[in-house]
């Protein structure tokens, strides 16, 4: 029932207005799943390829369809990915393009799902899965790649960890988002948004923190739950490699000046997340920082691990981090997403299911983490890109999916 009978590619918009590729997977018995890739703007070096859509596109209809058309079947994931694999030929998707591969590789779930009937969810992850949701983290603040002349630390991320249900964590970071806004305009700072719906002001990280830390106490206090707050440092954005530091607007840090520097606002902000506070290659650096600050916060690789459990082994083997991000089209498919994840529950390590800053309406981040069981979603505050997947997640606990 579920061989694939046709698979058509074709590029649409994503939210930054740049082409991105989106995959359609029909089925013998009518199955349909339609699926498009996100795209990264602070991208990790270490990252699958993402091809310009039109040669992804051409590319993928060349190697890939004919090894899916009658072929492979849409239920068997990993007979799907494999066959990606094979017609990609690379160990980083340089052929087909990582964008036409995890569009196609979600593409396909989405069919498998349509014909047992079932939300995608409970297809990936199976009939006891739907139960328990993640805590959603948005971004409400942010600069570095994703906006022009805003603070140095590309997010800050709320945190509702004490939400009693995700509909609450949900609207709880859109209320801090819009008490952000409220604050940036007593203290007369104009703004616009970033590539993910922050708020980009141009304003100095430590004033940031200002607001961000007071926006959260004020909605918490309204809210009457826990909320907290975490950043992306996008640190790999910060470093110079040729002088070995991390550069800010007002200064630089060494790396041990980093480390302290990140522990130091772990304490004093109380922070439960801090993704990618170091370079991408410095598993030593982010051992350290996780050796003192690692039993009261995450510390999240993005760039560090970029969804691949060769990278994720080297970091369980070092100690560096205690939580993985997990992108999808990092890595290209949803076998090796859902293999770095079973890789890191195995090793006590956290995985955060996570958004691009270039997204589309697609929603399957939201099922993967429902899945999974991941105690984190990332994928922003506001902005229809956004919510499109935080309004998943409110229909699959309203079971309305
Ligand atoms: C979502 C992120 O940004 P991008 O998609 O630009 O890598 C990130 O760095 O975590
Ligand atoms: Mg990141």
């Amino acid at each position: 029932m579920t061989l694939i009978t046709d698979v058509r590619l074709r590029r649409i918009l994503d939210s930054r207005g740049n082409p991105t590729v989106e995959a359609d997977v029909v089925t013998e018995s009518g199955g349909f799943g339609r699926a498009a890739a996100p795209s990264g703007a602070s991208t990790g070096e270490y990252e699958a390829v993402e091809r310009p859509p039109s040669e992804a596109i051409a590319a993928a209809r060349e190697e890939a369809v004919p090894r899916l058309v009658g072929e492979a079947y849409a239920g068997n994931q990993r007979e799907v990915d494999a066959a990606l694999h094979a017609a990609d030929g690379t160990d980083d998707f340089s052929e087909i393009g990582a964008n036409s591969a995890v569009a196609i590789s979600m593409a396909a779930a989405k069919a498998g799902a349509d014909v047992l009937g079932a939300p995608l969810f409970q297809h990936l992850g199976g009939a006891f899965r739907g139960q328990n949701f993640p805590i959603p983290l948005g971004n409400v603040v942010g600069g570095g790649e994703h906006a022009a002349d805003a603070t140095d630390i590309q997010e800050f991320l709320v945190a509702p960890v004490g939400a009693p249900s995700v509909e609450d964590a949900v609207f709880a970071n859109a209320t801090v988002h819009g008490t952000v806004a409220d604050l940036l305009e007593e203290r007369d700072v104009p703004c616009g948004k970033g590539d993910e719906g922050a708020w980009a002001p141009s304003i100095d990280d430590s004033e940031a923190f200002e607001i961000v830390d007071e926006a959260v106490s004020i909605v918490q206090d309204e809210v009457g739950f826990n909320i907290g707050f975490g950043l992306d440092v996008a640190g790999a954005e910060l470093y110079d490699s040729e002088t070995g530091t991390y550069e800010y607007s007002d200064r630089s840090r060494d790396t041990d000046e980093q480390i302290e520097y990140i522990a130091e606002l772990v304490r004093e902000y109380d922070l439960v997340y801090v993704e990618d506070p170091l370079d991408e290659d410095d598993y030593d650096a982010f051992a350290d920082l996780t050796d003192e600050v690692g039993d009261q916060t995450l510390i999240c690789g993005d760039d560090l691990f970029v969804t691949n459990t060769d990278r994720l082994v080297e970091g369980i083997d070092r100690g560096a981090a205690n939580s993985i991000l997990i992108k999808p089209n990092q890595i290209g498919t949803l076998t090796d997403a859902f293999d770095a994840i079973e890789l890191a529950t195995q090793n006590g390590y956290d995985p955060v299911i996570s958004h691009r800053s270039g997204e589309t309406e697609d929603t399957t981040i939201a099922h993967l983490a429902v899945a999974t069981d991941a105690p984190f979603i990332k994928t922003g505050a506001v902005g229809g890109e956004r919510t499109a997947k935080l309004n998943e997640l409110i229909r699959i606990a309203d079971d309305a999916t």
